[in-house]
């Protein structure tokens, strides 16, 4: 610092330190009771404690980083020290309550009449047909669109979600019985039912209610903060799960995904139908795998499409299911099958951001942008039936 620089202000830090949000809360560490002690000396350097939620915070880092950048940013500070404690069990609990927003009781935010989240659940008929895939690169998509998104893997069978985004050994961070959602660099809130299992490799084989407890615990358990858009990637069938959804959030607008395949396209109408029996609404179907562009053509600037796995049950399942509800299901996108997408998945890299010009990014964000354009409507909302029969 030259000597005719100014030594910074304390209030000049608390604005920067202000700037800086706990990555998991995603709301300023000042307003969390998370800085602790300011120290500024007349040589400019200023010492800042803060506190983590928990010891060894997995995002400790992040917060070192965001911290020192943002006070080191402050004219006249010619150094940060930054000392990082944890909270006692009692600021922890001050924490919970002001989370919690007082409320002792946990309800489900997003089932809440005022609620302003949309919240869409990823289904499909058949195992395989991508819906994990199309799911968390939906929710990446619409993150870029600047949506702040919350993904809940709840795929008990498969839980391939956090893989998928590169975090399958990350386990959230606990604030007494409030679970934070683990943060994607993308910006993505994730909770995935293989988050919450006390093991990784531990085998899931859980009946009807264990599976409803787990899928309450994701919504209300959460810290979930304000989200705009919240998705479920829901297990294949008709089963449990999609029960358990269909009476808590009654109001959710599902998405079918289904490939081109007959038989695929038939499973598909059947879990299209199940939503609509827990008058939930399908907002449309996604095809996935729908064809291969042939690399030959493409290499020699043509465009030919091969089918690998026939053609027309996207179609036949938005006509269908349409035809059954008597509302328009619009077939929101055909997606290419592109070994670019099934390797983003294996690396932890989805092809939205790894590869965001590839066709089959282009169409993801193509459907992402039709849902994000949905207004909510009296369609999707709570009537307090339950259903006549299951399939
Ligand atoms: N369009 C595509 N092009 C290439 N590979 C794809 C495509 N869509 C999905 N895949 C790959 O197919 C496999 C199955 O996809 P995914 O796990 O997303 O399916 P799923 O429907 O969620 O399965 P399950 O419900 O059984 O968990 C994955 O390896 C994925 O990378």
């Amino acid at each position: 610092m030259s000597t005719s620089q100014q030594v910074p202000t304390p209030q000049q830090v608390q604005e920067a330190l202000a700037t800086v949000n706990d990555p998991e809360i995603k709301r300023p560490i000042t307003e969390l009771g998370m800085v602790d002690e300011v120290t500024i000396a007349e040589d400019g350097v200023v010492a800042v404690r803060v506190l983590l939620t928990v010891a060894g915070c997995p995002l400790k880092d992040t917060i070192n980083r965001d911290v020192t950048a943002a006070v080191g940013a402050v004219p006249g500070v010619t150094r940060v020290d930054l000392d990082l404690g944890v909270m006692t069990s009692e600021q922890r609990s001050g924490l919970h309550e002001q989370l919690r927003g007082g409320q002792a009781q946990r309800d489900i935010p997003f089932a809440q009449p005022g609620s302003l989240t949309k919240v869409f659940a990823i289904a499909s008929g058949k195992g395989g047909v991508g819906k994990s895939s199309v799911t968390v690169n939906l929710a990446i998509a619409l993150a870029q669109a600047g949506r702040k998104v919350g993904l809940i893997d709840a795929d008990i069978y498969g839980h391939s979600v956090p893989a998928m985004l590169g975090m399958a050994d990350t386990r959230p961070t606990q604030v007494d019985d409030l679970i934070m959602p683990v943060p994607t660099p993308s910006g993505v809130s994730v909770i995935s039912i293989g988050m919450l299992k006390p093991r990784r490799d531990q085998v899931v084989a859980w009946r009807g209610p264990m599976l409803d407890r787990a899928l309450v615990q994701m919504l209300s358990d959460v810290y979930w903060g304000d989200l705009d858009v919240l998705l479920l990637d829901l297990p294949p069938g008709t089963g449990d799960i999609a029960i358990s959804l269909g009476q808590h959030l009654p109001g959710a607008e599902v998405v079918v995904v289904t490939t081109p395949q007959e038989a695929a396209a038939e499973v598909a109408e059947r879990a299209g139908t199940m939503a609509s029996m827990m008058h939930q609404r399908v907002v449309g179907v996604v095809e996935n795998m729908s064809y291969l562009p042939c690399p030959h053509c493409t290499a020699e600037g043509k465009e030919h499409r091969l089918e690998i796995f026939g053609a027309g049950g996207g179609e036949r399942v938005a006509a269908t299911l349409g035809a059954r509800f008597g509302y328009d299901v619009p077939l929101l996108g055909r997606i290419p099958l592109d070994p670019s997408l099934r390797e983003g998945g294996d690396a932890g890299k989805p092809i939205v951001e790894a590869d965001p010009t590839a066709p089959a990014a282009v169409e993801l964000s193509e459907i992402a942008a039709r849902l994000d354009g949905r207004g909510r409507g009296l369609a999707g909302m709570q009537l307090g039936l339950t259903p006549s029969s299951r399939f």
